[in-house]
């Protein structure tokens, strides 16, 4: 027998795409002969469906997709296709198994994800262990519930993602059944470092469980903020058998496994973080840019590192995507195929579309350096993006001497320094957002994460932007990275940028402005970061944690602790108002996926004292 699992790039609401993505896969099963395939869950409309999945008409119209367009391509076959239901009143999430063109079993999920960037008990209901009940749709009745599938030599259970990943699990249940075959269609949002967990968790349930157990996740950026990888898994009694590969450009994959191949085992996945932010953060631009039909992106290019990460990204988008899709699909993907006669023409096509879709501006004022804008300027050059370099002293004089005629006082950097900074890095907001207009692109804002924490951005400045691709990760993982990839990707016109200190460029030249003098060293702020937002330790348990371990001098961390968390508190307004980000750390600081927290508060003014006066 031939068992597959198969991953789909699935949009929300996308009826004629995610289906069409299903049966394609199903034609490409019957044509490898296979005999069971199970995609991933909620694969009819999208994992990603939010508030959506609270009306009345989005199931049923699931359910119709299923019976009407699926099922009469599932001759010959046995299939598994994950969607969302209401039985008696409740919306569960369930998984469909069809078999030789018929639909037998609903199988509803018993564990709702409800923790980091999944909120799904705010819509579904778990099903109750063990029960079976009728569902009956259209003058039809299908059996919904706990159900066990006998299926040639097999015995199948279910567990949906969340299922499988909580102690008091399905399958401690399903083994006493005599289930020898566990199926998970799963939508597991990526973050680094995940497919490690998943690969255990998977082995493991093979191991403990006596089973085959075969894992099926949804794939890339499907909703514009959670990022899957697409992760087929097959293991069976501890061996894994069959892994792919993660975060692929295409619309759908499948992995088999012949049972008659008995001593098959896969190659165990080895993480490399590098690697799987650069093909996350690739797809999941590639996705964003089909997906919303944008021309391309525009991005303000200091020469800094926050910049030429997304510079850097968006170069790799387009050379992943010609490597695995090859330039006619690429092309189609992005709704450009009338540039195909020229792109061939061409000896390099990556830098000649990149000279399309990416965009750049160096927008300099007095107080930036000539090594910003040679890093900005040879960077660009050696991508192929479209670089402009205009200055923008004049816009920020004309705004300087209309405050200071009204004031009727001059503007100075002793009395007004917050202010002459954020005008310069509001000064170049509306010409670049001008320039994304013109060319229907998507404007890149280039905030990280450890920026976020602290709010050391200006609002409306350089937080400007419809997405923001490296916001859900910090500036030390950033620092790192771009050293990695200037060897391992082999943009060797990096060095000029890691050459170079990070620095806003906001005051004048003799103040040496450095982002690590203004806050703290970066490397400090994501221990301390982690300790007080990720793990949600009091001001004096962070300290405490920290004392002794080498980052820092016992003064320069209290002042450092006491500053994040003065910033953290003052800056929630910030973070509500950044662009889409993606998810990919382990956790997040965004309020909208993440990490709530009030806008208003005491600023922990009686925690901070308390340490203050800590030994
Ligand atoms: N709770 C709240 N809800 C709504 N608004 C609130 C608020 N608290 C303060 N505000 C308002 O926020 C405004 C201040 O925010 P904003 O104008 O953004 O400016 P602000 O946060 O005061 O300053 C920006 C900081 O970012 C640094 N920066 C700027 C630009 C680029 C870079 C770089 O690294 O390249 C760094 C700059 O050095 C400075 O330290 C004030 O008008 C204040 O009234
Ligand atoms: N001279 C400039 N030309 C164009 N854009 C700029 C310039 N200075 C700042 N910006 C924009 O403002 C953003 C914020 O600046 P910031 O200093 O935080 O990032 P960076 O310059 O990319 O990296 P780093 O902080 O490491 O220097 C930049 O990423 C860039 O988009
Ligand atoms: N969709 C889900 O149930 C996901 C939950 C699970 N904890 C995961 O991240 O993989």
């Amino acid at each position: 027998m031939k068992i597959a699992g198969a991953t789909l790039n699935q949009t929300p609401f996308d009826w004629e795409g995610n289906s069409r993505n299903i049966i394609s896969a199903l034609s490409e099963a019957k044509e490898k002969q296979l005999d069971l395939i199970c995609f991933p869950e909620l694969s009819i409309c999208a994992y990603g469906c939010e508030d959506m999945f609270y009306s009345n008409w989005l199931w049923k119209k699931c359910f119709d997709v299923l019976t009407e367009k699926i099922l009469p391509h599932t001759k010959g076959i046995a299939c598994v296709v994950g969607l969302p239901l209401v039985h008696n009143d409740k919306l569960y999430n369930c998984a469909a198994f069809i078999e030789n063109g018929e639909l037998k079993y609903l199988v509803p999920k018993q564990n709702l994800a409800n923790d980091g960037v999944h909120y799904e008990v705010r819509w579904f209901t778990a099903w109750p262990v063990d029960l079976q009940e009728t569902f009956t749709y259209k003058d039809k009745s299908y059996p919904i519930g706990d159900h066990v599938i006998e299926y040639e030599e097999y015995k199948i259970g279910f567990e949906i993602c969340e299922d499988a990943w909580r102690t008091d699990r399905p399958a401690n249940r399903l083994q006493k059944r005599g289930v020898n075959l566990i199926l998970n269609p799963s939508a597991s949002h990526f973050a680094l470092n995940k497919s490690l967990a998943r690969q255990e968790l998977v082995v493991n349930s093979s191991k403990q469980f006596e089973c085959t157990y075969v894992y099926a996740n949804l794939l890339g950026n499907e909703a514009g903020r959670m990022i899957f990888d697409g992760e087929i898994m097959i293991a069976k009694e501890g061996r894994l058998i069959v892994k792919n590969q993660l975060l692929s450009f295409k619309d759908y994959q499948i992995c088999f496994w012949d049972n008659s191949e008995s001593n098959k085992e896969a190659e165990l996945y080895v993480s490399n973080v590098n690697e799987e932010f650069q093909y996350a953060v690739a797809l999941a631009l590639f996705d964003y840019l089909r997906k919303s039909k944008s021309n391309g992106f525009v991005l303000s290019l200091s020469g800094g590192a926050d910049s030429s990460t997304c510079a850097i990204l968006v170069s790799e988008m387009i050379k992943i995507g010609l490597k695995e899709l090859g330039l006619k699909r690429f092309l189609e993907k992005i709704h450009k195929t009338e540039w195909m006669q020229e792109i061939t023409q061409n000896k390099r096509p990556e830098t000649t579309i990149a000279q399309k879709l990416l965009t750049t501006a160096y927008q300099s004022t007095s107080n930036s350096g000539h090594s910003t804008y040679e890093a900005a300027r040879k960077l660009a050059q050696e991508i192929g993006a479209v670089f402009y370099h205009w200055n923008i002293d004049d816009e920020v004089e004309t705004y300087s001497k209309k405050i200071e005629q009204n004031l009727n006082r001059p503007l100075t950097w002793e009395k007004d320094d917050v202010a002459l900074q954020n005008i310069q890095a509001r000064a170049r907001s509306p010409i670049i957002w001008m320039l994304a207009n013109i060319n229907n692109a998507l404007l890149i804002t280039t905030s990280n994460r450890s920026e976020g924490d602290v709010g050391y951005t200006t609002m409306d400045g350089d937080t400007s932007g419809s997405i923001a691709p490296i916001a859900a990760i910090d500036k030390f993982f950033i620092i790192n990275w771009l050293k990695w990839a200037e060897s391992a990707l082999n943009y060797k016109n990096l060095s000029y940028v890691n050459k170079l200190s990070p620095s806003a460029e906001l005051r004048p030249k003799d103040k040496k402005q450095t982002d690590e003098q203004d806050l703290m060293p970066y490397e400090l702020l994501l221990e301390i970061e982690k300790l007080a937002i990720r793990d949600k330790l009091s001001p004096v348990e962070v300290y405490e944690s920290l004392k002794n371990a080498a980052i820092a001098d016992k003064h320069l961390l209290k002042k450092s602790i006491i500053k994040f968390f003065q910033l953290w508190t003052r800056n929630q307004w910030k973070r509500e108002r950044l662009a889409p980000s993606f998810h990919l750390d382990t956790f997040n600081v965004d309020p909208k996926t993440w990490c709530r927290f009030p806008i208003l508060s005491s600023g922990f003014k009686e925690e901070l004292s308390i340490l203050e006066k800590w030994d």
